[in-house]
């Protein structure tokens, strides 16, 4: 098995990265193990490193160093051959695929990685794009895209940034008038201020917006909150963040929450779709669940919640 560790240099502010990679060499280097560092060197190198890497038909793991839009970049790329696996060591500023595993820690332990095995885990086909984690439109992914127009501010952090846009877009006008249609039999409508097609639970760096979401049970988790007032929103926000929006009274005539296996979403004007994390824009979206679509490299120790996963072929 060949071991490669993919940095992405400017994750989570490039904090972690060299002592992810002193860490690789003080306990591989000299070892019967094959193994190599690549830093990446712009957005998108990834895949043309996996790719290349992947001529060579020798069972692989890429571990993805950085946050969910490196990981993201990484499946995209390894889901097309056979023989890859994909692995993540969290380096960035959310990493929240990770929070779908218990003794997440041990991700970033090394010697538990390489001495991990490879389980089949589910991923969303949203359009041509894979994802592991959660889609999301609407107000939050609204911000997501308009965070460019504060980066230029001397002095402000990235979390800055993401405030300054959110403020920004609460003062915007609210809420997208869709149609959703789940597994082509059953259809939704209205104002919303945000839904997620989910495969994991978190986003957003901790957003717990799909608290019943598997990542292998074979579906989709959808959420759709409906449209509500700015004073309303920041009542509420706390619940929506730590995943007890399901049962909160307040909440249970504005929340749509279904699992499925395909999603449709119509609007009239285009929507922004994070993916990932990562930006994409649609008027249209279909979403899939494909089973099972993801050799993923589980480290020594560290478990899928919820369910048992099953071994690789
Ligand atoms: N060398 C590079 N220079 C600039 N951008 C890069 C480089 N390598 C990868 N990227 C891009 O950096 C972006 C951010 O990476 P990533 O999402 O992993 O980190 P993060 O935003 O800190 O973490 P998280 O998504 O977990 O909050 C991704 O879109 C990725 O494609």
């Amino acid at each position: 098995m060949r071991h490669i560790f993919i940095i992405n240099p400017v994750a989570g502010k490039g904090r972690s990265q060299s002592e992810i990679a002193s860490n690789i060499n003080s306990l591989l280097q000299n070892k019967e193990i094959q193994y190599e560092i690549y830093y990446t060197r712009y957005k998108g190198d990834a895949k043309s490193f996996v790719d290349s890497k992947c001529t060579d038909k020798s069972p692989v793991v890429f571990y993805a160093c950085g946050g969910d839009g490196t990981l993201h970049e990484v499946i995209n790329a390894a889901v097309s051959y056979s023989h890859a696996s994909v692995g993540v060591i969290p380096c960035g500023s959310g990493n929240d695929f990770v929070k779908n595993f218990n003794n997440h820690y041990l991700f970033g332990d090394i010697a538990a990685q390489v001495s991990g095995e490879t389980v089949k885990l589910d991923m969303i086909k949203a359009q041509n794009e894979y994802s592991v984690s959660v889609c999301n439109i609407g107000f939050d992914a609204d911000a997501a895209f308009n965070m460019h127009k504060f980066k230029k501010i001397p002095f402000i952090t990235g979390s800055g940034c993401y405030i300054l846009s959110v403020l920004y877009c609460l003062l915007k006008k609210l809420g997208k008038k869709l149609k959703v249609v789940l597994d082509d039999d059953y259809t939704f409508e209205g104002t919303f201020l945000l839904g997620v097609a989910a495969n994991g639970h978190s986003y957003g760096g901790g957003y717990k917006c799909a608290p019943k979401a598997l990542i292998n049970d074979g579906v989709i988790d959808v959420c759709f909150v409906n449209k509500m007032s700015r004073f309303k929103i920041l009542g509420l926000i706390g619940s929506y963040k730590n995943g007890t929006h399901l049962e909160n009274e307040k909440l249970k005539d504005y929340i749509t929450y279904k699992k499925c296996k395909t999603v449709k979403i119509i609007s009239q004007e285009s929507i922004n779709l994070c993916v990932d994390g990562e930006n994409y824009v649609f008027e249209e979206i279909d979403f899939e669940i494909v089973p099972e679509s993801l050799n993923f490299r589980l480290p020594k120790g560290v478990t899928v919640q919820g369910s048992k996963p099953q071994k690789a072929q």
